[in-house]
């Protein structure tokens, strides 16, 4: 396991991909786990409820650029509430997940939300809705433009999955992945914006002396 204590945000080592810290949080048993071992391993089979929080790590290859991205994969069960949200804590990233067959475990990720957003800097963060186990389509009780408008009236980017069947799931993280460094582009670019600005500045006008 990489060190870590999950609660200091990242950082890269020279001359290695930056690093990103993503957390998955929602309601019990929607498929958070499952969404990061079908991603990390490619592997989809029955997984016990997680125990407090699981560590993977991924280098995401986004062709010009890449990403490493720290996976922290939270006990969505109420006994560890009190101890996963510490695990928001300098997050980058976050999906939160919800089971779209499931009404409860969409209504509450608001809640989850909120929780989230407590640990997080306003404005700041990559933040995905995912709607979990689209194979089961026929016991669906959340639609997608429920989902998409919870996703659009909080500003979270949105995406249906299925870990089961293995659709959506590379594309959840590599969007997130790639929404991550545009956001630093932007940021380095306003930066550097800003730093024209003040280079460029014409120098203020001397006062004028008046003494008699
Ligand atoms: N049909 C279907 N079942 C899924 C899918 N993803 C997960 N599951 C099943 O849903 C159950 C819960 O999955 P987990 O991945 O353990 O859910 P979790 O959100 O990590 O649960 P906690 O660790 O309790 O927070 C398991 O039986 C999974 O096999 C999916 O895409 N489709």
């Amino acid at each position: 396991m990489a060190q870590t204590d999950g609660l200091t945000p990242p950082r890269e080592a020279p001359g290695q991909p930056r690093v990103s810290k993503l957390v998955l949080l929602g309601s019990g048993s929607v498929g958070k786990s499952s969404l990061v071992l079908r991603y990390v391993k490619d592997d989809f089979k029955s997984v016990l409820p997680t125990v407090g929080c699981a560590f993977f790590t991924k280098v995401v290859d986004l062709g010009a650029s890449s990403l490493k991205l720290e996976i922290w994969d939270t006990a969505g069960q109420e006994k560890y509430h009190s101890v996963c949200h510490l695990y928001f804590r300098g997050a980058n990233a976050a999906l939160l997940v919800y089971d779209i067959t499931r009404k409860d475990s969409f209504h509450k990720a608001q809640q989850w939300l909120a929780d989230l957003e407590k640990e997080l800097h306003p404005g700041e963060g990559v933040v995905m809705l995912v709607g979990n186990k689209t194979d089961l389509g026929e016991q669906r009780e959340v639609t997608f433009q429920e989902g998409k408008e919870f996703a659009e009236s909080n500003k979270l980017l949105f995406m249906e999955t299925s870990a089961k069947l293995n659709l959506q799931v590379s594309e959840v993280f590599s969007t997130v992945a790639q929404e991550l460094l545009q956001r630093e582009a932007r940021q380095s670019h306003s930066a550097q914006g800003e730093a024209a600005v003040v280079l460029n500045a014409s120098p203020a006008p001397q006062a004028k002396c008046c003494a008699r």
